[in-house]
């Protein structure tokens, strides 16, 4: 018998048995999620896969979840049969967190699950986590084939076309008027399907399509995003920071002047700035040696291009992935500058609740390395309704934006989901097409 699930925020910490084992490769990793309690950190084929649910904790950020996490680690007991440390081998938890604590009614929230399949450079593993002696667990086998969506159609956002753009245009005015440098406005969009939606579908087309993204699946966001927050390792973090987009076309030679035309352009190269420069501020304080390209390069993904730059840093002995989350969230790749003025506009002509859209989202292990992205290019599933889910998209606002391109920009980031959606339809449409 499994014990249920605790909630960490009212008990002291359990004493959690951890138990990882290197397993043969288990092939793709999403063909073994179950249908419930489904986790997924994919990228490029590699990535872990988790289910089951040992403790939960409703965190009120990244920085709450650190503390509760250190005094989870404390009192785990682990054993591991890998002959060197994996990244998110052994205790793990995953977690995402709200874009803005004050402006939201939902909470941020961190998962140990009871199960965890892994792959990393050609080596797999396995690690079961549990509150008792282990019960002895069945090896996992594949879990049953996700059904795709169906009948999918989308309803309007909570604003209409016409009035994002008008919050565009204020925000522009806000920009011009000096009250701020730059801001991130976001829509959403809602899809409906005829029967409950299976997530790990989703995850499926999105890692597919998307294999240079981090695709996540945590409490029901999933996406694909581009964008890496802090990823620490052995004492390394890497932070990969987006903020200035052009749309693709499909042509390569329209493509490759987009992208020269992306990295010459002054108001992308000045949206891109404030998001680099909230980067290295926040990192500042945590590192021995800092390295901020001088230069932005151009990341391309299918549906867009992005202005791009790796920062990178050597931090302190002590330092955590999840304390770096905490100090860099919110960037202003999804906020604005300065922030707090950034933020407040936000909730005043966004008029969205962002939820954990644009949040950190990741993983966590007992060494405290750990990847969080920005929840970007993602939906969150209704919980009381299965068949609905929110799409979110948003773009920097500077001194020079056009709300008409703006509000094509966003249509764009918002392509991956739906077209991960209405992927099956097309397929059964594409053979009686001429
Ligand atoms: C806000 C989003 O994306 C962010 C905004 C970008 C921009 O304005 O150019 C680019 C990448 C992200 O930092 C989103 O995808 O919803």
């Amino acid at each position: 018998m499994s014990s249920p699930p605790l909630d960490g925020a009212t008990l002291v910490p359990p004493r959690l048995r951890v138990r990882t084992v290197t397993v043969p490769d288990p092939g793709p990793l999403v063909a073994m999620l179950p249908e419930t309690d489904a986790v997924a950190w994919l990228r490029g084929g590699d990535g872990m896969v988790a289910w089951g649910e040992v403790v939960r904790h409703k965190a009120a950020g990244p920085q709450d979840a650190e503390e509760w996490w250190t005094a989870l680690v404390a009192q785990s007991d682990v054993e591991s049969d890998l002959d060197v440390t994996i990244p998110g081998s052994g205790l793990v938890a995953f977690g995402s967190f709200v874009f803005d604590p004050d402006n939201t009614a939902v909470p941020s929230g961190m998962v140990v699950p009871r199960t965890v399949l892994g792959r990393r450079a050609g080596r797999a593993w396995l690690t079961q986590i549990g509150l008792e002696e282990d019960e002895r667990r069945p090896a996992p086998v594949a879990g049953s084939v996700p059904p795709p969506p169906s009948g999918v159609r989308f309803e309007g956002g909570t604003l209409t076309p016409e009035q994002w753009r008008a919050a565009v245009s204020r925000a522009v005015g806000d920009i011009g008027a000096g009250l701020l440098d730059k801001v991130v406005l976001a829509r959403d969009l809602v899809a409906v399907a005829d029967a409950d939606l299976d997530a790990r579908w989703l995850v499926g087309q999105l890692s597919e399509t998307y294999p240079r993204c981090w695709t996540y699946l945590v409490d029901g966001l999933v996406g694909s995003t581009p964008e890496m927050l802090i990823r620490l390792e052995a004492g390394l973090a890497t932070s990969r920071v987006l903020a200035g987009t052009i749309q693709r076309t499909g042509d390569g030679r329209t493509d490759l002047a987009r992208a020269d035309a992306l990295s010459r352009s002054s108001k992308d190269l000045e949206e891109h700035e404030y998001a680099v420069a909230s980067v290295a501020a926040a990192l500042e304080p945590f590192c021995s040696a800092l390295n901020v390209p001088e230069h932005p390069y151009v990341l391309e993904l299918p549906n867009v291009l992005h202005l791009a730059s790796d920062v990178t840093a050597a931090v302190a002995p002590g330092v955590t992935a999840l304390g770096l989350a905490a100090a860099l969230h919110p960037s202003a790749a999804v906020c604005g500058t300065p922030t707090d003025v950034a933020r407040g506009r936000i909730a005043a002509l966004e008029h969205l609740d962002r939820e954990r859209y644009a949040g950190p989202v990741g993983w966590t292990d007992a060494t405290g390395a750990g990847e969080w992205a920005i929840a970007l290019r993602c939906g969150i599933l209704d919980e009381t309704d299965r068949r609905r889910i929110r799409l979110y998209a948003g773009c920097g606002i500077v001194a020079g934006s056009d709300p008409e391109a703006e509000w094509a920009e966003a249509q764009a980031k918002l392509a991956p989901m739906i077209s991960a959606l209405v992927r099956p339809a097309l397929a059964r449409l594409a053979p009686a097409l001429p």
